[in-house]
């Protein structure tokens, strides 16, 4: 880890490039200062995760998403699984629906239930226990709980994903759990890096469109090359602003670019139509 970023406490020296980001667009700003729900994708060994927790509304959930396990810092939750998995798009819009009823809860006030017993309990409104009260007494509908669920529940997306190097040694050196030794930041091979960020941003995009509110925005990292002004054109179809940013923490001779991209247009954006268009 290079010395400022330990000199700082800080996971890697990634974070500075998100902190520039941040202070010139305001990405971890709400209105009023509401909690925010934030994904992270790519995110071992969770430099951006210490950038997010440290620039958030208080109360806001964050979540780390790496197919690498790493250790997230204390009040970021992570999820080892693949962001190319239709599945894992499923696992986080179910994080973040359980994390806002957490937080209704802990709005509610109490209630009284009759149980069918007849007596009367005080609880907390929508808390497990009531909940449980309530499907004894009512029929339980698991398909209603599943509708309740948000279908876009994300204030920010984030990704700074990269492939991680295929590991064919080191094994007894427990390096299947330590990020630091399979993360790559470039091949070297420019049309590699530039192809392999393209796809890797359209997967962003897409779990920008599937889970993005209204208003919401998203950062993601490129390697510039012939077709990212094709992404930039996809970008502005689900977004009002789209920038093409580099951070001075980031190298000069390095093609890596960022897509700042402000205020999504609609919960929902017509994934087809985004993709068969640019
Ligand atoms: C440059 S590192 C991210 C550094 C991180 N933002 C930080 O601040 O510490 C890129 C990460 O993307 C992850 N990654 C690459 N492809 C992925 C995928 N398909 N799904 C999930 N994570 C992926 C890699 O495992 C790697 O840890």
């Amino acid at each position: 880890m290079p010395r400022e970023a330990k000199h700082e406490n800080l996971k890697s020296r990634a974070a500075f490039k998100l902190l520039q980001v941040d202070q010139k667009f305001k990405i971890f700003q709400s209105s009023e200062g509401r909690a925010l729900n934030v994904v992270d994708l790519g995110a071992a060994p969770g430099a951006w995760n210490q950038v997010a927790l440290e620039k958030c509304p208080k109360g806001s959930k964050i979540l780390g998403v790496d197919i690498l396990p790493y250790q997230p810092p204390r009040g970021v939750s992570s999820m080892q699984a693949n962001i190319l998995s239709r599945r894992t798009h499923e696992m986080i819009r179910s994080f973040f629906g359980s994390a806002e009823k957490e937080r209704h809860s802990d709005a509610l006030k109490d209630v009284e239930i009759t149980t069918n017993t007849g007596d009367t309990i005080i609880v907390k409104e929508n808390s497990m226990m009531g909940a449980q009260l309530s499907e004894t007494n009512n029929e339980s509908d698991d398909s209603k709980d599943d509708n309740s669920l948000n279908k876009t529940p994300i204030d920010v997306v984030l990704s700074d994903m990269y492939a991680p190097f295929v590991q064919i040694s080191g094994f007894a050196n427990a390096t299947t759990n330590n990020p630091y030794f399979r993360m790559a930041n470039t091949s070297g091979l420019v049309v590699r890096d530039h192809e392999m960020s393209m796809d890797l941003c359209d997967a962003a995009l897409i779990v920008a469109i599937n889970l993005l509110k209204q208003g919401g925005c998203s950062v993601m990292k490129f390697f510039s090359g012939e077709r990212d002004k094709y992404l930039e054109q996809r970008l502005q179809m689900v977004f009002h602003k789209v920038y093409r940013y580099k951070p001075t923490a980031s190298r000069s001779e390095s093609r890596e670019c960022y897509f700042v991209c402000l205020n999504k247009k609609a919960d929902y954006i017509d994934k087809l139509k985004v993709f068969s268009s640019a």
